[in-house]
């Protein structure tokens, strides 16, 4: 696979990984992971279901483990591990980390992908002294395009932060932020995929109602949307400058953008980011107590 701009070395060190949950975005970070060159028999994943375990195994190598059928199956998989991945929903997150808390070597790397839970939560709810990392990943880091802002916990040295950061480098861009920064981070790269998804399929119900055929019309949008991406990663890529040079003096371009400036798009758009922050503050109170 393409590497991805990124700072940090891509981890090529024999650390022993596992999943606690891996749907959605552990599933992404296993598979960006695999995908960068690591070999599945470094990795034991959880999930609840059997049927979602045998598929796992089957798609990606790893060894993964059922939590319906086999009860510490969290805290086995945790055991051997260098860095733990925790990738369940954020309101499952203190939980799993006292399930597993007495199971980890003092040097075990714990790392959050979930929103809002911050550190001292999650510090609390394990072993006094284990390093944790805070991530804020998103799924496509499972076609090694990626995107992930991350934060070093009270006991995590520089060096466990760059371990993280290697581990995420071969399949997206890193950035180490305070965690301060994480809510905003998800506001726009964690969430942000969805954007670019719900944009099209917006695309594609337009072009329909200017009367595509409705095959046709999710084809270009799905290509357009994925074409103009790609632009962006050629090196020097400006949004800006690529959007004028689709935009003809009195063209049909610019009747469509200045219909998005009339219509306030930007400020919809930072006002949507603005929600998806205050909800991970909200979330992070509510989970608080
Ligand atoms: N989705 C995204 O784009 C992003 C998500 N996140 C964060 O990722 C986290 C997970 O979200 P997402 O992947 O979307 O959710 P999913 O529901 O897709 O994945 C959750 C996974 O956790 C498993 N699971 C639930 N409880 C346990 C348990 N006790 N032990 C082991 N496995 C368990 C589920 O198993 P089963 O499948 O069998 O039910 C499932 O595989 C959240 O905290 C979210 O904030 C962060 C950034 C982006
Ligand atoms: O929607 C959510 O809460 C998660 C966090 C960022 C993306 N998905």
């Amino acid at each position: 696979m393409e590497k991805p701009h990124t700072d940090y070395p891509v981890d090529t060190s024999p650390h022993r990984l596992a999943f606690l949950g891996a749907g959605s975005m552990n599933g992404a970070i296993l598979r960006g992971i695999l995908g960068s060159g690591v070999e599945p028999s470094r990795i034991t994943a959880t999930v609840r279901g059997t049927e979602k375990a045998r598929d796992l195994a089957a798609d990606t190598g790893v060894v993964a483990l059922a939590t319906s059928v086999d009860a510490d199956a969290n805290i086995d998989a945790a055991m051997g591990a260098d860095i733990v991945f925790l990738g369940v929903k954020p309101v499952g997150i203190q939980e799993l980390c006292r399930e597993i808390a007495g199971a980890l070597r003092p040097g075990t790397v714990v790392v959050s992908v979930a929103a809002a839970v911050t550190i001292d939560m999650i510090e609390r709810s394990l072993a006094p002294g284990q390093p944790v990392v805070r991530s804020m990943p998103n799924t496509p880091l499972t076609v090694g395009r990626g995107a992930v802002g991350l934060s070093g916990g009270t006991h995590a040295t520089d060096a466990q932060v760059d371990a993280v950061a290697a581990l995420f480098a071969g399949s997206g861009l890193v950035r180490v932020v305070p965690e301060a920064q994480l809510d905003a981070v998800s506001a726009v790269s964690g969430s942000g995929p969805a954007y670019a998804f719900y944009l099209a399929e917006a695309m594609a119900r337009a072009g329909e109602e200017l009367g595509l055929e409705p095959t046709l019309a999710r084809d270009l949008a799905r290509a357009t949307v994925a074409g103009a991406g790609r632009m962006l990663e050629e090196p020097g890529a400006e949004p800006s400058a690529l959007r004028r040079a689709v935009t003809s003096p009195n063209g049909t371009t610019e009747r469509a953008i200045a219909t998005f400036d009339a219509e306030g798009v930007p400020d919809i758009i930072a006002r949507a980011a603005r929600a998806a922050a205050d909800r991970a503050a909200e979330i992070s109170r509510e989970l608080a107590g």
